[in-house]
């Protein structure tokens, strides 16, 4: 089935809305008012060396939730590729290339939102980035985000990792809009940085979507709790989606795909295997527990403010 198309549509609409630079519009609504619930599926896979295979997963996957009707599909970090640093450059794609191609397929072939997990990206002059896509229901791309935080760590007697080894980070904040309301995206290490949860709830979004992979030193440690954390002082939804645990992986994936509320509750969560997490989300919940917990309007603006670069 042909369904080609193109990124161009994106880079137009990319470039005239200046990501993060369209302040402002946080409240603005769909035909006047949002949809008060959403569906959601969080897709933990295995991530084999195999870059079709693992995008013929997503797809076989996808067809086999046709049933559950989601509106919003979310896949894990690096997805289509080893999580290697030796070997993003090896798989990296520019935009428009095969595997968004596949993935704009997929979208629109299903009729879902797909936030596509992350890719490795290369740009005109070489650059590699560690990039989330998201497609709307007709398969074009409504939002691209570049991890900003690039994960470099050594723990001592644990995991050690140098993503700025090949990766060159990104430098935009990225929310979008959707019936359901704005929302914002980014990459794994780049909740560690409360700063920037709070610039994409500061503009608008009411929930954050991240494809992450934490490893068995910090997956235990601080997964859950990072997520608990953003949802709770932010009073939005957290989802995160991981890979599926591999042992045999140079990098071993925590897993635990999670739903948090604006509570700051685990709505749900898987373990390490492969799975699936089919969620509706209340979105109501987000204006009820704003209302009664008034945190980000009881914030002392005139003492302190955050700002992102525009
Ligand atoms: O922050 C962590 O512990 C893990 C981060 C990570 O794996 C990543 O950014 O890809």
């Amino acid at each position: 089935m042909s369904c080609k198309i193109s990124s161009f549509w994106y880079d137009i609409f990319n470039n005239q809305r200046a990501l993060f630079g369209q302040g402002g519009r946080g409240k603005m609504k769909y035909g006047g008012v949002w949809m008060n619930s959403i569906k959601v599926a969080l897709l933990q896979t295995h991530v084999s060396e195999k870059k079709e295979e693992n995008l013929s997963v997503v797809r076989e996957k996808l067809r086999a939730l046709r049933a559950e009707k989601p509106d919003l599909v979310t896949l894990p970090e690096m997805f289509n590729c080893p999580y290697q640093t030796d070997q993003f450059p090896v798989y990296a794609e520019p935009q428009g290339g095969e595997s968004w191609q596949a993935l704009s397929c997929m979208a629109k072939e299903e009729g879902i939102y797909l936030a596509a997990g992350s890719v490795p990206e290369v740009d005109e002059e070489g650059k590699v980035y560690n990039t989330a896509y998201v497609f709307d229901r007709q398969g074009r791309q409504i939002a691209k985000h570049r991890k900003m935080h690039l994960f470099d760590i050594n723990v001592t007697g644990g995991q050690y990792f140098k993503e700025s080894d090949t990766l060159t980070a990104g430098d935009a904040i990225t929310v979008f809009d959707t019936e359901f309301g704005r929302m914002g995206i980014c990459i794994c290490f780049d909740i560690r940085f409360p700063e920037l949860s709070r610039l994409m709830a500061q503009e608008g979004a009411r929930l954050i979507l991240i494809p992450g992979a934490f490893n068995m030193t910090t997956g235990p440690a601080h997964w859950e709790l990072s997520f608990r954390a953003r949802a709770l002082d932010n009073q939005v939804y957290m989802l995160g989606t991981a890979p599926a645990r591999d042992e045999k992986s140079s990098y071993t994936s925590w897993g635990h795909s999670i739903v948090v509320n604006p509570w700051g509750e685990v709505q749900a969560q898987l373990d390490e295997k492969e799975g699936c997490l089919v969620q509706e989300l209340n979105l109501d919940e987000i204006d009820r527990i704003r209302r009664d917990l008034p945190l980000l309007s009881s914030r002392r603006l005139d003492l302190y403010q955050l700002r992102g670069r525009r």
